[in-house]
Order: structure tokens, then C-alpha cells, then sequence
């Protein structure tokens, strides 16, 4: 099975369509106000609509409320929920709605990894293991920043699973070498500033994760 990619926090027509023709399984639109990523409804509409049946839509979200996730689905059909900082209990409340449930965990010590196992009782679609960021920063995610990869060398998984945070063109091949990951994610390792993707450095981290 090959090695795919999301490309998160996409938010223009051009990088959208750079991360879809570079080969990405998935791509992510962030809806937090906070983030230099953060994409509006309509905005999110049009993006939508350029992206071809065979690659997945994400919604990349913080503790949202129905409100904010009925109107994104209603707009752009996505059906698959990445949740930072949302309950456990939420996120089997929206499971059990029939929404696809992407829970990220905030990871810094080994033991953060075995919140993976509370999940597996909903069970979620995909668990995505993500970089703890700083107790006061303003995101959760979308940091470069990444935790020690080893940690996940030889971890039982409860389900499937994607690697996040602090990922670029650069270090992407030893990271799915050292933890086996399937699924890697991406956002400001593919950026030439917070919030502006550069389309060379999609192309580059597509690369990268075909030759895995
Ligand atoms: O990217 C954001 O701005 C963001 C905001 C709120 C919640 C999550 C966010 N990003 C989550 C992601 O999926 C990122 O791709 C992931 O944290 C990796 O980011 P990076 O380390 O910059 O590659």
C-alpha cells in the first residue's frame, strides 16, 4: 500500500489545485478564526468544488459546535472531521451522528500516545497523532513543531493512523521510515510564511512521499 498525504490548511484556488495534481490522498481546510489558515464558508465552497471525487476533503476544526460543522458540510460536503481540543465524548457524540471522526492527539511524552486506546472503543475512523503545542499558544497545530518520531516505532495502533506536525520535504521520508506511517500530514512545512502555501514545496513533499 503506498504512502499518501494530506496537505492541510489550504486556502487558495492555486495551491488547492498544486496539492490535487501533486498526487495528495487528502487535503485539509482549517475553520478556526485564530489561524492565518483559517478559511469562511463561502471561501470554503469554492475551494471545495475544485476537488475531485477521489481525493478527501477534511475539515480541520477546534472544539466545534454543531452550528460551525452543519454549516461547513452543508457548504462543502465534507464529511470528514479533524478534531483538536474536542472531548471525548463529543467526538463519539458526532461518530455516532455519522460523521467520519479524525481525533488529534496533542503528543510531547510517550504516554501521550495511549489516549489512541480510549479511542478504539468508539471506534474513530483515523487518530491523528499531532506536536503538543506550547499550553498558551494560539493553535493547537500548524506549528512545525514535531515530537520524537521513534516513539512510534513498533507502536501497537488501536486503527488507522496519520502522522502530523513538523513534517517538510526534507525530513518526511525518515519520518515514515522511522514510525511506518501510511497517511502523513503537512501544513506550514510546505509554506513560505504563516498561512501562505507555496506550491513548489507541495510539489516537493509529494515527491517525496511517492518515492515511500
Ligand atoms: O494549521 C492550523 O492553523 C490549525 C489550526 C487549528 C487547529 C489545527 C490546525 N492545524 C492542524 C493540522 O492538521 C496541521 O497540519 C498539523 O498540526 C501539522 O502542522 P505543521 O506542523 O505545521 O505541519
Amino acid at each position: 500500500m503506498p504512502v499518501t498525504a494530506k496537505i492541510c490548511g489550504l486556502s487558495t484556488p492555486d495551491t488547492l489545485d498544486a496539492a490535487v495534481q501533486g498526487g495528495a490522498s487528502h487535503v485539509g481546510f482549517v475553520f478556526f478564526p485564530p489561524s492565518p489558515r483559517n478559511v469562511g464558508i463561502e471561501q470554503a465552497r469554492a475551494l471545495a468544488a475544485r476537488v475531485p471525487d477521489h481525493v478527501t476533503k477534511v475539515g480541520v476544526f477546534v472544539d466545534p459546535d454543531d452550528a460551525l460543522i452543519d454549516a461547513v458540510t452543508a457548504a462543502t460536503g465534507i464529511r470528514t472531521l479533524q478534531l483538536h481540543k474536542t472531548a471525548f465524548e463529543r467526538v463519539a457524540e458526532l461518530d455516532g451522528r455519522g460523521h467520519h471522526v479524525w481525533p488529534a492527539i496533542s503528543v510531547k511524552r510517550a504516554s501521550d500516545l495511549d489516549e489512541s486506546a480510549r479511542f478504539a472503543a468508539i471506534p474513530v475512523d483515523r487518530i491523528v497523532y499531532d506536536a503538543k503545542t506550547p499550553d498558551d499558544a494560539l493553535l493547537p497545530g500548524g506549528m512545525g513543531l514535531r515530537f520524537d518520531w521513534t516513539m512510534l516505532s513498533g507502536y501497537r495502533h488501536p486503527g488507522p493512523w496519520m502522522l502530523a506536525g513538523g513534517l517538510d520535504p526534507q525530513n518526511v521520508i525518515p519520518a515514515i521510515q522511522m514510525t511506518g506511517a501510511r497517511l502523513v500530514d503537512v501544513s506550514s512545512g510546505v509554506e513560505s510564511a504563516p498561512g501562505v502555501k507555496d506550491v513548489a514545496k507541495i510539489a516537493a513533499f509529494l515527491k517525496a512521499v511517492a518515492q515511500c
